[in-house]
């Protein structure tokens, strides 16, 4: 699945007379392709969530449009996206965001348990060769649970609550949960913000590995060793994207 991203700008206005409009996103291109990592590089503030949200679905840009293939996926309903974003997008957030009531494994497993299994509930779908029920049956979900808590080094805090892990542990289970459905499209947010060197790279490799078996691999980081797992690299600054050599 090919994203383009075209002419998007985000804008918030900051006061009621909404007469003082902030600009955080200026008109940016970008295409997003499967099999490659894509890195965007940015200061703090420079929009790089921002634009990793819109390109996600997450977030409507003030203008412009996203295209997953040819669908603007802003024109779909929320509830046809949703579905379609629960089977095809795997999104790492920056952040505490598993469920306290539920284990790890439980935490991990959540998307696959919420994913219907009817291949074509949604036009969106269709586009998408990756999203076929059988891939995510009961079995295959458990394999996959198991592989990754194993990669990610959680075997030992598969059965413990998120307020019984550390930040790294948190952060590493976010990443299991966000693919778990063997997402085609995988967007990371500062996927080893709270990691270890080790971590850091066991990290990295798996989303590298993802991208060789043809996900396309968004990364939002500061972290410097990421270059060393890009395809195409961008950098960020102040709502402006560039393409970095
Ligand atoms: N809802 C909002 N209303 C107003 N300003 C916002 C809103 N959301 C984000 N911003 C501003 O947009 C700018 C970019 O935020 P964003 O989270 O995209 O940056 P970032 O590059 O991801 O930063 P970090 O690396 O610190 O996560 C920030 O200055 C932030 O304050």
């Amino acid at each position: 699945m090919i994203i383009k991203a075209q002419d998007i700008s985000v804008s918030y206005t900051q006061n009621a007379k909404k007469d003082n409009v902030i600009n955080i996103i200026d008109p940016v291109d970008i295409t997003i392709v499967p099999g490659k990592v894509t890195v965007i590089f940015g200061r703090s503030g420079s929009g790089k969530t921002t634009l990793l949200s819109v390109l996600a679905g997450l977030l409507k840009p003030s203008e412009g449009t996203v295209l997953y293939d040819d669908i603007d996926i802003y024109k779909q309903k929320d509830d046809i996206f949703s579905e379609f974003r629960n089977q095809n997008i795997g999104f790492i957030p920056q952040g505490q965001s598993l469920i306290s009531g539920l284990t790890v494994r439980e935490n991990i497993l959540l998307p696959a348990r919420e994913s219907k299994r009817s291949a074509n509930t949604s036009g969106v779908k269709a586009v998408n060769a990756n999203a076929t029920s059988n891939e995510n049956n009961a079995g295959s979900c458990t394999k996959r649970a198991d592989n990754l808590i194993s990669t990610l080094g959680l075997l030992d805090r598969a059965d413990y609550l998120p307020s019984q892990l550390s930040g790294g542990e948190i952060r590493r289970c976010a990443i299991a949960r966000a693919l778990i459905n063997d997402p085609s499209v995988i967007f990371a947010d500062e996927p080893t913000g709270d990691l270890d060197d080790h971590n850091t790279k066991i990290v990295f490799e798996l989303l590298r590995q993802k991208a060789r078996d043809d996900a396309a691999v968004v990364i939002v980081t500061h972290e410097e060793t990421a270059y060393n797992y890009a395809d195409i690299v961008y950098r960020m600054d102040a709502g402006a994207l560039a393409l970095s050599a």
